[in-house]
């Protein structure tokens, strides 16, 4: 197989730079990577990580997800405007209680996490069907699999992505496209920070006592300690070192899996969902962790953090 062209979305940070950069330094020289955000005022980060694939094996180029005419000018910009892999990355956060979010930042949630890949796939997708080859990679969520305190914009936007990616895949499967849905659980990025800015700038005057309670002295710990303990780096989610699963493996994969989660610590979490079809099983557990059996998440996580600290030593 020769030379594909990859083209990824929201560069500027975390994930998809993490991803651009790999794939741009690749030993076997499999991939040109075309890595696109919105505001290329941001692409010192990636420059920097790029090193010397930096206008070799990756471009850098500009693409706002949420406007028709930006991405088809960059995809016009490309030679037969040709795009084999698609990495559909780009996505904002949106946390706490509903009664605090406006119908407005809802939409815009929605604009970027589903319409941002809706846009792009009715780009790319008809080039790819006539050519009956290309691979579309979407960075969905474990919260695209089950929902979570606090998340439900968030995971109701990662939902529409998974049922429009599941959908569409017995299309693609008929022009031999590939469709792959990468599930990572938490990640250290920019979108940690944001959520917790997020959080901090939140006017709770729209909800009730309890609740901005719960939000604060409950959800916040809690993500806080699952993020240092279950979370991954975003260089591991573009290729993990440990046994943890890869996504670069994922878009080398002769046969690319509808769906890959990157982090095993995170899986007995979403097992329970397809452990009973009534959804009581996760629903009751997620509450009992939240609310009754905290010492018990609080205890194993600490466990997991040490176990962490002391890998990192080694
Ligand atoms: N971090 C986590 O815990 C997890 C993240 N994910 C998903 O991974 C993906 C990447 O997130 P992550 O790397 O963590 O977060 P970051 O916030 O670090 O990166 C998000 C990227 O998306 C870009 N972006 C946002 N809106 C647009 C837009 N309209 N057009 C183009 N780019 C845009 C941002 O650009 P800008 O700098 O301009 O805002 C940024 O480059 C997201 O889809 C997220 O939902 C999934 C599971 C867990
Ligand atoms: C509070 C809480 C949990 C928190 C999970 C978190 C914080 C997941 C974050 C996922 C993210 C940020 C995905 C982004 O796409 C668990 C472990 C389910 C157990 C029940 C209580």
């Amino acid at each position: 197989m020769g030379t594909r062209r990859v083209l990824i979305t929201g560069c500027s940070s975390g994930i998809g730079l993490a991803l651009a950069a790999k794939l741009a330094k690749d030993e076997l020289r499999r991939f040109k990577v075309v890595a696109t955000m919105r505001d290329l005022r941001k692409r010192g980060p990636l420059e920097k990580a790029a090193g010397d694939s930096l206008n070799k094996t990756l471009e850098i180029k500009e693409l706002d997800a949420c406007c028709e005419a930006s991405i088809r000018e960059c995809v016009n910009s490309l030679p037969d405007r040709r795009v084999d892999i698609l990495v559909n990355n780009a996505g904002v956060v949106m946390v706490g209680p509903l009664e605090c979010q406006s119908i407005a930042a809802m939409k815009e949630v929605f604009d970027t996490n589903f319409f941002g890949l809706a846009r792009l796939v009715k780009e790319l997708l008809p080039d790819m069907k006539r050519r009956q080859s290309g691979h579309i990679v979407v960075m969905s969520s474990v919260l695209g699999i089950h929902g979570l305190l606090f998340n439900d914009v968030y995971a109701a936007s990662k939902f529409a992505v998974e049922g429009f990616c599941e959908s569409l895949a017995m299309q693609a499967m008929k022009f031999n496209i590939k469709m792959t849905l990468v599930e990572p659980g938490p990640v250290v990025t920019e979108f940690e920070r944001k959520m917790y800015e997020d959080i901090e700038k939140m006017d709770l005057s729209g909800t009730d006592e309890e609740t901005a309670k719960i939000l604060r002295e409950v959800y916040l710990p809690f993500s806080k300690k699952i993020f240092t303990s279950l979370g991954q780096t975003p260089e591991e989610v573009a290729e993990a070192s440990d046994d943890n699963c890869q996504t670069v493996k994922v878009i080398t994969a002769k046969d690319p899996p509808l769906r890959h989660q990157t982090n095993r610590l995170y899986m007995p979490m979403t097992a329970l969902k397809h452990a009973d079809s009534t959804g009581q099983l996760s629903l009751d557990a997620f509450y009992k962790m939240t609310f009754k059996y905290d010492y018990m998440l609080n205890a194993t996580l600490g466990v997991l953090r040490m176990l962490q600290r002391r890998r990192g030593k080694e």
